[in-house]
């Protein structure tokens, strides 16, 4: 699922697309039972396996509701309207992250096919803080997600990576936002940044079965500058890379990692097709009903097997 601030945050989660991408793309070879190399049918049967031992056996999107900046009333509620009227492919995981104050209308709204995150939580253990928001009160509304180390809340508001133990502590999956900002790509430091954003995540966490990583190039979040499909490849497959070198071979398997950044309509399906993008995090683009049922649907596997 893709956070967002003010808008629902409509994500579409593919949850472990690695060893998605990987599984979904075997399934076709299997499933078309036409290959006859021995390369191919190792192949196979490794993303076979890695499909079987992955948290959950399909790609995700996440969606900062209605762009979760600039979400209403109004917005969101043809958001929802829009997602449960949608043909959704069956294999991809959604998520949507209202802001705060419109969760529970989605909730109460949206199909249960859909799962809720918010866009950020209160830090701290037992409960609520004045003015913020807690774990405990997201479960209560039923959430299931929370997206933390969004790139606002990092750069703008000056947050830290902190908060994801103890929402997965309390049972709230964790969709961990990394990125890197134009300037930092330009001095050629996008994965010291992505490896120290992991690496601070990895430090607090113990275990991953609840995290989806999104990548998210700060130049890329609503400027209509989207990462083309080699970037974030060249970003995914790094991180996962470090996921294995720095945490296991099984982890780096499982995770899902989703891109984040002007994803829309038209550039979602060559992105789906790389290996290693696993989902998406979708801001502006979950306002455009269609559209973003299109998004959705362009990480199933049928598709990117194509
Ligand atoms: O991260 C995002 C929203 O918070 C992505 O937004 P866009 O899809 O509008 O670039």
């Amino acid at each position: 699922m893709a956070v967002v601030s003010t808008s629902l945050a409509g994500a579409a989660v593919s949850s472990h697309l690695t060893q998605f991408s990987g599984l979904r793309k075997s399934f076709l070879k299997l499933d078309n039972a036409t290959s006859n190399s021995t390369h191919s049918f190792f192949q196979n049967v490794d993303s076979h396996l890695r499909l079987a031992s992955s948290n959950k056996g399909c790609r995700g999107v996440v969606t900062m509701a209605g762009s979760g900046k600039n979400g209403t009333k109004d917005s969101i509620s043809k958001l929802v309207s829009d997602l449960n009227s949608a043909t959704l492919e069956s294999d991809v995981d959604v998520v949507v992250a209202p802001p705060f104050v419109y969760i529970d209308q989605v909730k109460n709204s949206l199909t249960d096919r859909i799962e809720i995150a918010a866009q950020n939580c209160w830090t701290g253990k037992g409960g609520a803080f004045t003015g913020e928001i807690s774990v405990e009160q997201l479960k209560d509304l039923g959430c299931k997600w929370v997206v933390l180390g969004h790139s606002e809340r990092r750069h703008v508001i000056g947050e830290d990576d902190q908060k994801a133990a103890y929402a997965l502590s309390e049972g709230v999956g964790v969709i961990a936002c990394i990125g890197e900002l134009l300037e930092e790509r330009e001095a050629g430091k996008t994965f010291d940044v992505c490896f120290q954003q992991m690496k601070a995540y990895a430090d607090a966490v113990s275990s991953w079965d609840n995290i989806v990583v999104a990548y998210e190039p700060v130049w890329a979040i609503g400027t209509g500058k989207v990462a083309s499909p080699e970037q974030a490849q060249e970003v995914h497959i790094a991180v996962r890379d470090w996921l294995s070198k720095n945490v296991s071979a099984e982890v780096a398997s499982k995770t899902r990692i989703i891109y984040g950044g002007s994803v829309n309509g038209g550039n979602c399906a060559e992105l789906a097709k790389k290996e290693d993008i696993d989902g998406f995090l979708v801001g502006g683009a979950s306002l455009k009903g269609p559209e973003f049922a299109t998004i959705i649907n362009s990480v199933t596997s049928k598709k990117v097997a194509a």
